[in-house]
């Protein structure tokens, strides 16, 4: 299968969308770009030919292109319709955080269209939905990768997918796994701090416009990231996590900002009055410091106690999470085989390059194995 031509749709052009786009411009044997779609506008390659095609390097120009046909926002249905019609095996990139078109990924799926993507919505949502997405899958003979869920780029999932699948006995993942938090701490309460201390207002602004943060920063402040990067671990360890509000999550947003709409006005006003609480986040750093440590926010899954735990945490000034630098993620694997010394993956976990390489090197997977 692999010399014949296959067709892409990508959806989502933000921080990791654009790089993934560059990446996918400089490969060799690229599958044909014939869907470009963001909030507002889809690029289409005109039918029934479905040539000429979008050209990644230059998708921002290509829509004055009289080749191109242009269109508002599709609905998942004609996504797939549009894909599933093309002459060739079809694959959609998500690059997104939509949960709506997450939960339409079985029906991408039983349409023989694979799916790669660095959204977690439809992986860590309801069991039920999970459960659909692997058997749509084998159905319509069709792939599903989401590396880039987890850790971003590092090699996370096909870790934990690869000792498994050996027979290896997973009992218990452990770590940092929130890019973002990951840098608030670091940056905030660094092991040994030179010059004046950041307020934990300015650091958050700082990771959003890093582009470490998720399109809304408050799915980072309050746990909710972690925790679904834990259902996603948990259920590849082989637990039955119905949702990840199946265990409780300690969040970092202020009571008094806990109910501010999620929408664009909410996210502005959360972010410009932020700086009121710095206080808080202050008093639990100094906690640590009389201890003679440092807080991060780490997260756990025990398989054999069925354990999900998600929240702030004092660690020693020499411990390898307190040491651990900008967005670093680290995760170590206790598993049977790898006995009292784990199998530890670190490195970035967020940032637009980083995940788009997760997310490019899943393409490449399923290009291979269509
Ligand atoms: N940033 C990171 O470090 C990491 C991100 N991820 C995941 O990658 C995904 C993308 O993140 P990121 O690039 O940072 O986010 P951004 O906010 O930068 O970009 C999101 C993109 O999705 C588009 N979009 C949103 N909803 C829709 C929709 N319904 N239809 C079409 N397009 C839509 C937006 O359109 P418009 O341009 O019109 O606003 C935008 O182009 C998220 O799921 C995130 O969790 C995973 C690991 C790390
Ligand atoms: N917002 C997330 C992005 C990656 O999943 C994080 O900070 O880890
Ligand atoms: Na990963």
């Amino acid at each position: 299968m692999a010399s014949q031509q296959i067709y892409l749709g990508v959806i989502g052009v933000g921080g990791v969308g654009t790089a993934f786009l560059q990446q996918l411009s400089k490969l060799p044997n690229a599958p044909s770009l014939i869907l470009l779609a963001r909030s507002s506008q889809t690029l289409l390659a005109p039918t029934p030919s479905y040539s000429p095609a979008i050209p990644a390097a230059d998708w921002a120009t290509a829509s004055s292109a009289p080749s191109i046909t242009t269109s508002g926002t599709l609905s998942p249905a004609e996504v797939i319709s549009y894909l599933s019609s093309a002459p060739g095996r079809s694959v959609l990139v998500d690059n997104t955080s939509d949960p709506k078109l997450a939960s339409a990924y079985p029906d991408f799926l039983k349409a023989g269209i694979s799916i790669v993507t660095p959204n977690k919505k439809a992986f860590s949502s309801d069991l039920l939905l999970w459960k659909d997405i692997f058997a749509s899958a084998a159905a319509g003979k069709a792939l599903v990768y989401h590396e880039s869920t987890v850790g971003a780029g590092l090699p996370v999932l096909s870790t934990l997918r690869d000792l498994v699948a050996t027979g290896d006995e997973v009992t218990r993942i452990e770590g940092v796994f929130s890019g973002t938090l990951s840098f608030l701490f670091n940056t905030f309460a660094p092991v040994s701090a030179s010059g004046p201390s950041a307020n934990w207002s300015d650091v958050v602004s700082q990771a959003k416009e890093l582009g470490y943060t998720e399109p809304d920063p408050r799915d980072d402040l309050n746990g909710m990231d972690v925790a679904r990067k834990l259902t996603i671990l948990a259920r590849i360890a082989g637990l039955e996590v119905e949702s990840p509000d199946s265990f409780p999550i300690e969040s970092l947003i202020p009571a008094e900002l806990a109910s501010l709409p999620a929408t664009s006005e909410g996210v502005t006003e959360f972010m410009t009055r932020l700086h009121e609480f710095d206080g808080q986040m202050a008093t639990l750093k100094e906690e640590a410091e009389k201890a003679g440590k440092v807080v991060r926010y780490v997260g756990s899954v025990d398989v054999g106690k069925k354990e999900v735990k998600v929240g702030l945490q004092q660690f020693p000034k020499d411990s390898a999470i307190a040491g651990l630098k900008g967005s670093d993620n680290i995760i170590s694997f206790y598993t049977k085989r790898y006995g009292s010394n784990p199998l530890i993956v670190q490195g970035a976990g967020a940032g637009g390059d980083v995940t788009a390489m997760g997310v490019t090197a899943d393409l490449i997977k399923v290009l291979e194995r269509l």
